[in-house]
């Protein structure tokens, strides 16, 4: 095979996966967006999220920031070299990192050091299978963090919060799916997409769960009974008002794809990956005599280009809008309350998970008095001049910082965070106590946030990678929403209790 035809069709695969979301998925984006009534915080985050697809398109740049754990399952035919389709990946990987397609997301995982162009030990992830065709499949995967986080195993028979118990059986199964999605909140990005594996061991289980998300959004279950079962878990746990990121709303799973494979005697293990909304997903044909792409997957049917909404984000709210720079003092800060949407100009400064375990031990490199946390792991690249560019800045899920956040707050006098999905009881208390508020930015909506990024003033601790450095940001009108605030309230904590009630709803049997 031609290799350099190879490394360019990987190369392309990869750009376009992860930068133009596929049709299938826009256009339940767009259901979900119809579903909604206007005026909502989840109508305008879906306004956001759909004005952020065009964004990356227009600008062939990551739709978010995490473009994941790469994965590819190829397909190839009987006498193809293996071996050099492997080496093409990696190189490809590695090219697409360097003009800032991917961010660079392959930490080893004892020494904490990024390696910088998304290689590693085991990373990215190869899976070969032959095949009778004379033609190669390539199907490549971009899942995040945040929502690979959300992935839930459940060992049959078990005990569920509001459904009880969940037998050996297809409403056993039942329960088991409506669980994850409760589960998952709006941690994982809502509106998300579900794939399910029934059967396997721990790891087999998981793998055909994750294969059901390379199914078309649109299609049907060739088994009956699974597919009655994907109907009626999409239209149950629509019922749930989990919402787009947590807040509310009618949108919050837009697909349920199930696959069955055999299990052992003793094992029965419902394994759920559950996929944000922003499903990078794309695969390709490529001729296994030149190399070159003969067909991309996923083309059937209207293309959502979202070009209306770009005008509509956020811009006809701004009445409501309160504006805030740092340093904010503590009065402003106890003015605020949940529900309200504040619009921020000057100085923040990115902090995630390395910060955080890092800032309860040591100084601050600067002064955080009065200033703006925004957990947030970008992708940057450098300009001619050495001057570094966002190239995608969208949240990320805050409660991994959840045994950190309040006492860093007070120990700097921290007055704001940026994130998502909201934080715990914890963080809640420091709030009320300190004069602090939680500020939630729209998951995933990394081109739209990187478009209010003004200019990198400066970094510290670059020691920890690119994703987990302090960046000084300068923005200018970067809009997020009050969802916890200092006088006790979470919007997080409400519409957990809420959907926990909707889900107890569904404890009789139904299949
Ligand atoms: O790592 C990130 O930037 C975000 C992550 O995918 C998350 O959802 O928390
Ligand atoms: S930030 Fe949200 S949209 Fe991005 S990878 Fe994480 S879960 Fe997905």
């Amino acid at each position: 095979m031609n290799n350099q035809n190879l490394e360019k069709s990987l190369y392309d695969l990869i750009t376009e996966t992860s930068t133009n979301l596929p049709k299938d998925v826009r256009r339940a984006i767009k259901k979900a967006k119809e579903a909604e009534n206007a005026g909502t915080r989840a109508a305008m985050s879906l306004d956001t999220i759909a004005n952020n697809i065009k964004m990356a398109e227009d600008n062939v740049s990551p739709i978010c920031q995490d473009t994941g754990l790469p994965t590819f399952k190829v397909y190839t035919p009987v006498g193809v070299n293996q071996l050099e389709i492997k080496a093409a990946i990696k190189k490809a990987i590695a090219a697409t990192t360097a003009d800032a397609k991917l961010r660079p997301n392959s930490v080893d995982s004892l020494t904490g050091k990024n390696s910088g162009d998304n290689l590693g030990d085991g990373v990215p992830v190869m899976k070969f299978e032959q095949w009778e065709n004379d033609y190669i499949t390539i199907k490549l995967i971009l899942k995040g963090g945040g929502c690979e986080n959300k992935n839930i195993q459940y060992s049959l028979p078990c005990e569920l919060d509001g459904l009880g118990r969940a037998g050996r059986d297809l409403d056993g199964i039942r329960k088991c799916i409506l669980h994850s999605v409760y589960q998952a909140q709006g941690q994982g990005c809502s509106a998300g997409f579900i794939g399910v594996g029934i059967g396997g061991d721990r790891s087999s289980g998981y793998d055909l769960a994750k294969e059901q998300l390379f199914r078309h959004v649109e299609d049907t279950n060739s088994n009956p009974d699974l597919a009655q079962l994907e109907e009626y878990v999409v239209k149950t746990a629509n019922t749930f008002g989990i919402g787009t990121m947590g807040f509310g709303g009618e949108a919050t799973l837009l697909g349920c794809k199930i696959g069955v494979m055999h299990r052992i005697p003793a094992s029965f293990y419902v394994s759920v990956a559950y996929n944000c909304w922003a499903y990078r997903r794309m695969a390709i044909d490529l001729d296994a005599q030149t190399g070159e792409i003969i067909k991309w997957h996923y083309q059937e049917g209207e293309k959502i280009a979202f070009a209306d909404e770009a005008a509509a984000t956020t811009e006809d709210t701004t009445t409501d809008v309160i504006e805030l720079t740092a340093p904010i003092t503590e009065e402003q800060i106890r003015a605020l309350k949940v529900g309200d949407v504040v619009s921020i100009t000057g100085r923040m400064y990115t902090g995630r998970d390395a910060i955080h375990h890092h800032l309860m031990s040591h100084d601050a490199p600067v002064d955080l008095n009065g200033q703006i946390i925004y957990h947030c792991g970008p992708v940057m690249a450098k300009d001619k001049e050495g001057n570094w560019t966002v190239k995608a800045a969208g949240p990320t899920t805050s409660i991994r910082e959840e045994p950190y956040q309040g006492d860093i707050m007070k120990k700097f006098g921290i007055r704001a965070v940026i994130g998502k999905g909201g934080m715990g009881p914890k963080t809640l208390a420091a709030l009320q106590e300190h004069g602090g508020v939680y500020l939630n930015a729209i998951g995933g909506a990394a081109q739209y946030y990187a478009d209010c990024i003004k200019g990198v003033d400066g970094v510290d601790l670059m020691e920890f990678g690119i994703p987990e450095a302090m960046w000084h940001l300068n923005v200018e009108k970067f809009t997020a929403v009050v969802t916890m605030d200092s006088h006790g309230k979470s919007l997080h904590a409400d519409v957990d209790k809420s959907s926990l009630e909707k889900l107890a709803l569904h404890a009789e049997r139904v299949f």
